[in-house]
């Protein structure tokens, strides 16, 4: 068998919605709080941190950029205060490349990124670490460059002493050579001839030598310098073997070669100053390139990052915006979905649990009160719907109640006089329009006062209760009024019935009561009950009233009880049938 649900609550079912609405609203709102917060956090991210890193990029980038460019200053110095003040640049470069690199670390997520920053700052390191060394380099190229420097201009001064010196010579010998010429001193003139001859070979011997000295650049391959070297030397070597004959010239060649020599010999001669500035200036150019190999990888690290990160700023824009798009779409069937669920819920509830029941009610209410008892009353789906319907059907079981008890007689069950004379009011007044004719039965228990006194009141009662059910169960009074009027007298009222008809029923009545055979000792009539009847009959067109036409009835009935009782008495106002009136015809 299947157990019928138990009805709950409105009240917690209202509690519920409530509930439900409640939790509805908070799902809605934590859930729009949270993809918003989820927005804000993706713009915050692309503007503080994307944005920041491409910025701090491009700058690392500029920075990296301008620290190649100082390494390339560094190369090509040319003061003291020059390499000190580009090799300080350079520190202060690599702390700013420095710093940047670590904000670019704390705004990457990329673990690979961060590797990498983490791999340009231990560059950063090692470059940092040779700059003392870079320093002392740059000193000491810049220091052999002087040195080559103040020999070449040694040896410039020199030469220029030294052409003096023997162009001097060689006029002199020029002179004393016409002054021997005219003297005709010829041997003497051979011997200045000679010297002349060899001090001018010296002087380009000589010539030789500085010329090939002067060439001697700090710039320059080393191969190139060694090779001046040796040829330098070369040259040295036959200026100093040269043979002069001549004291003076040799005193000269002499004091020459002493100036020379230590230019060309010495322990930091020309070409050793050369190569020192030369190697010198190489390995901190090494050095400088190694610098420059490490910005400039920071560098293209740097415009890939920017690259990478404006990629990621595009890809997180879309995201971005696909994102606020399904947000506000989100948002907006949530509300619809929200309202809905309200709209629903309270039409659920609301409108189904206690407009429509309230509704319900009133109808059937009224029903009850226009007394249709069959009206269909509410179907309850709630503990208070189910309440209310049972005090519906309570009421409807009192309204039955007092309808019955305000139309029927307690004792007989018959119509009481109050319904009979609505009902015949009504009648009247439809009669007017409608029925041709209306006819009244009255009858009333002969000697039943008699009855009473010898057989009692009890018995009484259930003589006028046998009488009623007699009455009753008559086909012809189907459908009739038939209505006890008071004490032991009932009546009848037969619409559309003209006065024979009614005549003939009233006789059928008193017969049926004859039939009943109720014995009464007092009774002129077989010692039975019967009953005297009065018929009263009117046509639609006579205006009359209820009393009236009762009272014409009850006239009848004395007419019928003065003529021996056990009778009837057909009264009919516009006679037609003069017959009717004729009682003894309808004697028994
Ligand atoms: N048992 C009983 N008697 C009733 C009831 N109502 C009225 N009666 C009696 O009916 C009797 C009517 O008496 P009467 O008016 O003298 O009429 P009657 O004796 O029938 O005489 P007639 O009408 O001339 O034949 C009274 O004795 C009433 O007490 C009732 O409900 N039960």
């Amino acid at each position: 068998m299947r157990l019928k649900k138990p009805l709950g609550s409105l009240k917690d079912k209202l509690r519920l919605l409530l509930f439900i609405t409640i939790l509805l609203t908070l799902a809605i709102g934590l859930t729009s709080i949270g993809l918003s917060q989820n927005l804000q956090y993706k713009l915050d991210h692309l503007i503080n941190k994307d944005v920041s890193k491409i910025l701090y990029a491009l700058e690392l980038s500029k920075d990296s950029q301008e620290l190649e460019l100082i390494t390339v200053k560094l190369k090509s110095f040319s003061t003291d205060k020059q390499r000190v003040e580009l090799l300080n640049k350079l520190s202060e470069q690599w702390v700013e490349i420095e710093k940047k690199l670590l904000t670019l670390i704390n705004l990457e997520d990329d673990k690979t990124q961060i590797q990498q920053l983490h791999n340009h700052l231990d560059s950063i390191k090692l470059a940092t670490e040779q700059i003392p060394l870079l320093e002392q380099l740059t000193e000491i190229a810049q220091e052999a460059q002087i040195q080559a420097s103040h020999l070449h201009l040694n040896m410039n001064l020199i030469e220029k002493g030294f052409s003096r010196a023997i162009s001097n010579e060689l006029t002199q010998l020029d002179q004393m050579a016409n002054t021997q010429l005219s003297q005709q001193k010829y041997t003497q003139l051979q011997q200045s001839i000679d010297d002349h001859r060899e001090l001018s070979d010296f002087l380009h011997k000589g010539v030789q030598v500085f010329r090939l000295a002067a060439e001697v650049d700090e710039g320059a391959d080393n191969h190139i310098n060694n090779q001046l070297q040796r040829e330098t030397m070369r040259h040295y070597l036959a200026l100093k073997h040269h043979s002069i004959s001549s004291v003076t010239a040799s005193e000269i060649k002499q004091d020459w070669l002493s100036q020379i020599r230590p230019n060309l010999i010495g322990p930091s001669n020309l070409f050793i100053s050369s190569r020192d500035a030369l190697n010198s200036s190489r390995i901190a150019n090494v050095h400088l390139e190694i610098q420059a190999e490490a910005a400039a990888e920071i560098a293209l690290f740097s415009s890939v990052l920017v690259k990478r990160v404006e990629q990621q700023v595009e890809v997180e824009g879309r995201q971005l915006k696909n994102d606020s798009i399904a947000f506000v779409i989100l948002v907006f069937f949530a509300g619809v979905l929200y309202t809905f669920l309200i709209w629903l819920t309270n039409w659920h509830f609301i409108a189904k649990g206690i407009i429509q029941p309230v509704i319900a009610t009133s109808n059937a209410m009224q029903a009850i009160a226009n007394e249709k008892q069959n009206a269909p009353l509410p179907q309850a789906d709630n503990l208070e719907l189910q309440q209310m319907v049972t005090s519906l059907e309570t009421l409807r079981s009192y309204a039955a109640q007092v309808k019955s008890i305000s139309e029927i007689d307690g004792l007989t069950g018959a119509y009481n006089r109050r319904f009979f004379d609505h009902k015949l009011s009504q009648a009247l007044t439809s009669v007017v329009h409608l029925d041709p004719f209306i006819s009244i039965i009255l009858f009333d228990v002969d000697n039943f006062k008699q009855f009473n006194d010898r057989y009692g009141h009890v018995t009484g009662d259930q003589c006028l209760k046998r009488i009623t059910k007699a009455i009753k169960n008559m086909p012809e009074m189907q459908g009739q009024i038939f209505a006890r009027f008071g004490g032991e007298e009932f009546i009848v009222f037969l619409t559309s019935t003209d006065n024979r008809i009614a005549s003939l029923i009233a006789e059928l009545m008193r017969k049926e009561i004859v039939k009943l055979a109720i014995p009464h000792a007092d009774s002129l009539h077989q010692q039975i009950i019967t009953i005297s009847v009065g018929v009263n009959t009117i046509s639609s067109d006579i205006g009359i009233t209820v009393e009236e036409l009762i009272h014409q009835a009850d006239l009848a009935l004395y007419q019928a009880k003065a003529s021996g009782k056990n009778t009837i008495y057909p009264n009919y106002l516009e006679v037609q049938d003069p017959t009717c009136r004729k009682v003894t015809e309808f004697k028994a």
